[in-house]
Formats: structure tokens, sequence, C-alpha cells
């Protein structure tokens, strides 16, 4: 059985654009390769999506057919990790295992720290972007805990191009509240913290309509954002959980990232779980303003240029109402040091 590699001839000869997705036969997988697939690059050299996965029959399947697919993008079913991440631009890990009804997604952290420091090691030794540009983007639950042992194998030089992806909690917040308030309208409202439960903090009084919600509504969509992901585990029934609404997210990051990468844009401003380093700024001025100088770990609004995260938005702090900054900040940050630390310790 022949296994798809590499399509398209390079006739130009400029070096790819690689996106690597590790996971490439799983639920989200599937969905965000076929997303990769089909979207359309801003570029003339040849972009490469390098499938991975340990399930090959499930590899060699997803990639045959979207082989077939005559768009820009060439997909590679790559045998080994090393294949799969040795020229990669950007690198999606969706690798490892999804809630069941019951579960919370700390209780995936035993068998997702694994794959997750084998993945680690494997970019660590191979990767030859990783000190330059690599970025690393983390899908995998529970990704507070899973982002500080994907970052106690890298160097430290990069962490700040490894990032944890939140970008469902902020969708979900968006369509939550575009269905409450009965409207096609769909409003950016900032998620902070991470992402499990009450480390989720959705800032709805960043939207034009708070004063049109009564307590009860801004409590029932606070506890939506916190809890979507049970929404869809209890909806699949133990067959997994959000995979295409992730899927979706996950593209947006990266159709964000992909001119970054491409180095046709200058920044981009985007939310991310990721390390508080004190070389990117705005770190020093979050932790004073939460008054927590060993948070390690924290989602925010970012910038970021193509060496990585260079600024950390705290004034997002300084716009939350009393609320936000009294009752769900101090419950996120005492989850999120455990969640931090747990990881860490791995
Ligand atoms: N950050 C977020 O917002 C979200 C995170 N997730 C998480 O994403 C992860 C994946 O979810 P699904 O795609 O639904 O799971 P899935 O079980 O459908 O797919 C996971 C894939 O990973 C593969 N895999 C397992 N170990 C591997 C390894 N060592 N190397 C390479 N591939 C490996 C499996 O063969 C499988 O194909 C889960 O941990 C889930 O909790 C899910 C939704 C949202
Ligand atoms: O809930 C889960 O296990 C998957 C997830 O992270 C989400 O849907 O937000």
């Amino acid at each position: 059985m022949p296994v798809p590699t590499n399509t398209n001839a390079n006739a130009s000869n400029q070096p790819p654009l690689t996106l690597t997705v590790i996971g490439a036969a799983g639920g989200i997988g599937q969905s965000l390769s076929l997303l990769l697939k089909t979207s359309n690059y801003p570029t003339t050299r040849p972009v490469n999506v390098n499938l991975f996965d340990v399930n090959t029959t499930g590899l060699n399947g997803v990639a045959t057919d979207l082989s077939h697919m005559n768009t820009q993008a060439n997909v590679k079913a790559c045998h080994s990790l090393q294949d799969a991440v040795t020229d990669a631009d950007l690198i999606v890990i969706v690798a490892g295992v999804p809630r069941k009804p019951g579960m919370t997604r700390d209780d995936l952290f035993n068998i997702n720290a694994g794959i997750i420091k084998n993945i680690a090691t494997n970019i660590r030794q191979y990767s030859r972007n990783l000190d330059t540009s690599l970025f690393t983007l983390l899908i995998s639950n529970p990704v507070n805990s899973l982002l500080p042992v994907l970052n106690n194998v890298l160097p430290s030089h990069a962490h700040s191009r490894c990032l944890g992806i939140t970008n469902l909690d902020l969708i979900r917040a968006s369509e939550f509240l575009s269905e409450l308030l009965d409207t096609q309208e769909k409003q950016n409202i900032p998620v902070i913290g991470g992402h499990s439960g009450n480390t989720i903090v959705p800032c709805f009084s960043y939207s034009k309509d708070y004063a049109k919600l009564s307590k009860d509504q801004i409590d029932s969509l606070i506890h939506r954002v916190q809890y979507g992901g049970d929404e869809v585990v209890q909806a699949k029934n133990g067959q997994g959980s959000a995979t295409l609404s992730m899927a979706f997210a996950a593209f947006k990051v990266i159709q964000l990232l992909v001119p970054l990468v491409l180095k046709k844009i200058d920044y981009v401003e985007g939310a991310f779980y990721l390390e508080l380093q004190n070389d990117i700024l705005g770190s020093v001025k979050l932790r004073n303003l939460l008054n927590e100088p060993e948070l390690n770990y924290f989602a925010a609004p970012c910038k970021i240029n193509y060496t990585g995260t260079y600024l950390i938005d705290y004034s997002i702090i300084n716009g939350l109402n009393q609320f936000e900054k009294d009752v769900l900040l101090p419950k996120a940050i005492d989850e999120l040091k455990g969640n931090a630390q747990k990881g860490e310790r791995y």
C-alpha cells in the first residue's frame, strides 16, 4: 500500500512551509488536518502538512484520503516523530487521550504527560528550527499542567514560542453570549487564566452589552464557558470530547500565526496560556498586579513576533470588574499554581 508523500513538485526550489500535526488520526487531528489541507496560504512556497500518529493504520488512511484533494498544501504521512518534527515551522500537538463522562481534565494527566514528554524529547533532539523560530501549540489536556511538562524538556529560550491553546474558551464565550442575546453579532470576550473549570476566567464585563445582563445570566454564562467542555463530553456520552469545535479553534490560531511564520507581518495579537518569563514584557507587571510573584503560567492576551511572545497585555487585569477580580481570579490562580507545579515536577 503506497503511503502518500508530497505530491506537488517544488518547481521553485523554495524551502517549504511545514506544519505538523501530532495525533493526526484522532478526532481533532482528522478535522484539523482537513482544514489545513484545504486552506489557502499566502505564499508561493510549497506548503507541507506533516501528519503523525501512533495509530499507523489510521494515519495512512487519513493521509491517503486527504492526498486526493487538489489543494495548495501537500500532505505527508510521517512514520516517526523524527520525520514529523525535523523541518517543522509549526507543530500542533493533539496526541493523547480525551475525557469520558465523569472524568476531569486532570484525570488525563498521568497518561498524557508521558506522551507529551516523549514528543518534547523528539522535538528537542530533531527540530532544526527549535532554537530560532519553531512554534509549538499544545492542545492535549490538561493544558494547564502539560505545558510545563513540554517546557521542562525544551530549552527556556524556546518557551515563548510554546503556547497552550485556550482559543476554544474565547470562541465559546463569544458564541454563548451571542446565543443568549439572540443576535448574529459575535463579540470578542477576553478569557484569561487557564483551560479547565475554575481556571477559565471569562471576562464578560468587556462586553458592550454587559449592563443589559442580569446577575443570573452572567453567572450562567460564566459557568457555561467554564464547563463547556463537559457539555460536549456529556453529549458524546463516552465517544470523546470536543473535536470539531476544537479543530476550528486551532485552525483559527494557525491562520493567525502563518503570516508571522512566513515573516509577512511583524507581529500578531492573540490569547495563549504560556510561561511568564521575566524577559517577556508585561510578565512582571502582571504578577505584581495579581500579587502573585510565584505564578509561573497564565493565559492572557499577548503580542507575538516571529521570535516568540514579547508582550503580555497586563492591562486586561485593570479593566476587570470587582467580581471578576476578587472572586473569579483568586479561585483560578489557586488552581493554576497547583496545576503548573504538577507539570513542573513531572
Ligand atoms: N485545549 C483544548 O481546548 C482541547 C483539548 N482537547 C484535548 O485534545 C486531546 C486529543 O483529543 P481527541 O482528538 O478528541 O482524541 P482522540 O483520541 O480522538 O485522538 C488522539 C490521537 O492521538 C494519538 N496518539 C496517542 N498517543 C500518541 C503518541 N504518543 N504520539 C502520537 N499520537 C498519539 C491517538 O492514536 C489518537 O489518534 C485530548 O487530550 C483532549 O482532552 C480536546 C478539546 C479541546
Ligand atoms: O473538555 C474536554 O475534555 C475537552 C476540552 O478541553 C474542551 O472541550 O474544552
